[in-house]
């Protein structure tokens, strides 16, 4: 048997369609209030990956019994015109979640804007308020890759507590949330920007690999400590992961694919949290 055919792979596609179905099935609150969640999609700009990403996201809450509506915005939007656009969609009645597409160009202050969201709405999960709240264990939105990571670990029973996760990226919406919600399931934690010296060799520690940088291949199979878990949340609009699959899979336990891994998760996340927060919003029992 070759090491290959033994590679365990974590499939975010089947299990996103299965969070999907689920999300479908509660939408289903239009009876009771005549209307249905609606998650209110804005981007900055023309950026085609970045269009792209968000027309995914339209697509699936379609699919799951959501509304979108897209606001789109010139690239020369100010960061106080795009703070009003935020402000008045968190006051809409008629919206139940907000998301603003990262990146929003240089001249915003991205922090700035993403605190004008209202956290009841922030089904992204990229407030200062989720982010403090998925820390002390609070009832709050995760920010959805992260939050995609962790059901994907679960699904395959990964057992995180005592287990040294290296997360390597510390972005606002990505490395940083990932790593305390690994914290928060108590693994044992570094943090390590991408330009670290001696990367290779923090990873090479790791049993589970949290992979979030955004450069193609950073971390090769020599790279990875056999028997490890290695979830590759690098995205490209070629679909490159940080992680060289080929090599890293011939020693992994468990990983996930690019295309096909963190992705759909990340994707799925979000009409579940809309509906959770139309309902919330709506005042509407569920359980
Ligand atoms: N506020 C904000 N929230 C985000 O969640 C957010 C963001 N900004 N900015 C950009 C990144 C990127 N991102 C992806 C989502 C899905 C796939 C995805 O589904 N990829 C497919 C392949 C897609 C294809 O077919 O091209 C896969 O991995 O299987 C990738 C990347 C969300 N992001």
């Amino acid at each position: 048997m070759s090491a290959t055919s033994t590679v365990q792979l974590m499939d975010g596609t089947s299990l996103a369609k299965r969070i999907e179905d689920a999300a479908a099935r509660a939408a289903e609150i239009s009876p009771r209030t005549g209307t249905s969640p609606c998650l209110a999609t804005v981007l900055v700009g023309e950026d085609p990956a970045s269009a792209t990403y968000v027309r995914m996201k339209q697509a699936r809450c379609a699919k799951t019994g959501s509304r979108s509506r897209h606001i789109g915005l010139p690239a020369t939007t100010t960061t106080a015109e795009l703070i009003d656009t935020l402000a008045g969609l968190s006051s809409d009645p008629g919206v139940h979640g907000i998301l603003l597409q990262h990146p929003c160009g240089p001249h915003i202050d991205e922090r700035a804007a993403f605190e004008a969201i209202a956290p009841e709405k922030d089904v992204d999960g990229v407030t200062m308020h989720s982010f403090v709240a998925m820390s002390f264990v609070l009832p709050g939105f995760v920010s959805c890759t992260p939050g995609g990571i962790m059901r994907l670990l679960e699904a395959y029973d990964v057992d995180l507590a005592g287990k040294h996760a290296v997360v390597v990226g510390r972005s606002a919406i990505l490395g940083n949330p990932a790593g305390m919600l690994l914290l928060v399931m108590n693994a044992t934690v570094t943090y390590s920007p991408s330009r670290t010296a001696g990367l290779s060799a923090i990873v090479r520690e790791a049993d589970v690999v949290v992979a979030a940088v955004g450069r193609r291949r950073l971390i090769r199979g020599e790279g990875v400590k056999p028997g490890a878990v290695v979830v590759d949340a690098g995205h490209d609009p070629g679909n490159v992961g940080d992680v060289d699959f080929d090599t890293a899979s011939t020693r992994t336990r468990l990983i996930t694919p690019v295309p096909g891994g963190v992705g759909p998760m990340t994707i799925a996340i979000l009409p579940a949290q809309t509906v959770d927060a139309a309902a919330n919003l709506l005042g509407i029992q569920r359980h």
